[in-house]
């Protein structure tokens, strides 16, 4: 029975790593796959991952309906044995809906990777679709973890190291952005809640405030 399995995580988890592991192990055996992407890192049409590898995909637009695709690559006399989907957190709703499709009409396995929610710790409206559709959701178990050693749960968007709580939900980016950029830090519960990066808790540590005053 094929199935629509949503591999979920914080960003920099290894979620894009075991998508290419997948698409791998598949391809080896002489399986032929349909790789979808959208906002990828490395540029439109890549699937990437932080280890260095990287594949071509099929970019994903706005209103593009997978289902179809799917449907008019195979009448082509085309193969598809299966379906990757990575950064599916950008997918709208009704393109997952087309995900579930390719797996109950055509019979094929899909697997999705994404997170779950934004830098306000928001589902993404994809991410929310695989969650009430997928068959499986399977949390990535190479944890990231906080500056404080913990879990990391959630993810936060920093400008200059500080987290921002404004700005528009989809600003595609990295965990390494330099020190004025936008970029992303992943965080535990705790930290995200207090908006406590790596770079705060370290200037509140060298903060006179909080030094040890001695006495006399
Ligand atoms: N230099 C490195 N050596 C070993 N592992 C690395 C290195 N750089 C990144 N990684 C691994 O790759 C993971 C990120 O993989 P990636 O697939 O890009 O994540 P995601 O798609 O979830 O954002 C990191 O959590 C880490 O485990
Ligand atoms: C939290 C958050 C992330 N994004 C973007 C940033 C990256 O381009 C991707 C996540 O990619 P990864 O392979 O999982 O690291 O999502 C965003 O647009 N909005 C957000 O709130």
């Amino acid at each position: 029975m094929s199935e629509l399995v949503f591999f979920c995580g914080t960003m920099d988890c290894g979620k894009s790593t075991l998508a290419l592991q997948i698409e791998h192990n598949r391809s080896a055996r002489g399986l032929v796959g349909m790789i979808f992407t959208r906002n990828d890192r490395a540029g439109e049409g890549k699937l990437s991952s932080r280890l260095g590898l990287v594949t071509d995909a099929v970019e994903v637009e706005d209103g593009a309906d997978l289902y179809a695709h799917l449907v008019d690559h195979l009448s082509q006399g085309r193969r598809a044995d299966y379906v990757i989907a990575d950064e599916a957190q950008f997918l709208a709703p009704e393109q997952i809906d087309q995900l579930a499709r390719v797996v109950d009409d055509l019979d094929l396995d899909v697997y999705a990777f994404g997170i779950t929610t934004d830098f306000r710790s928001k589902l993404f409206p994809g991410s929310q679709r695989l969650v009430e559709l997928a068959d499986r959701v399977e949390v990535l178990q190479v944890e990231a973890l906080c500056w404080c050693g913990a879990r990391a749960t959630h993810n936060a968007r920093t400008v200059g190291g500080v987290m921002v709580v404004e700005g528009a939900q989809v600003v595609v980016g990295d965990v390494t952005g330099s020190a004025d950029e936008i970029g992303y830090e992943v965080l535990c519960r705790r930290h995200h809640r207090r908006r406590m990066t790596a770079a705060t808790a370290r200037a509140a540590a060298l903060s006179p405030d909080v030094l040890p005053v001695s006495p006399g």
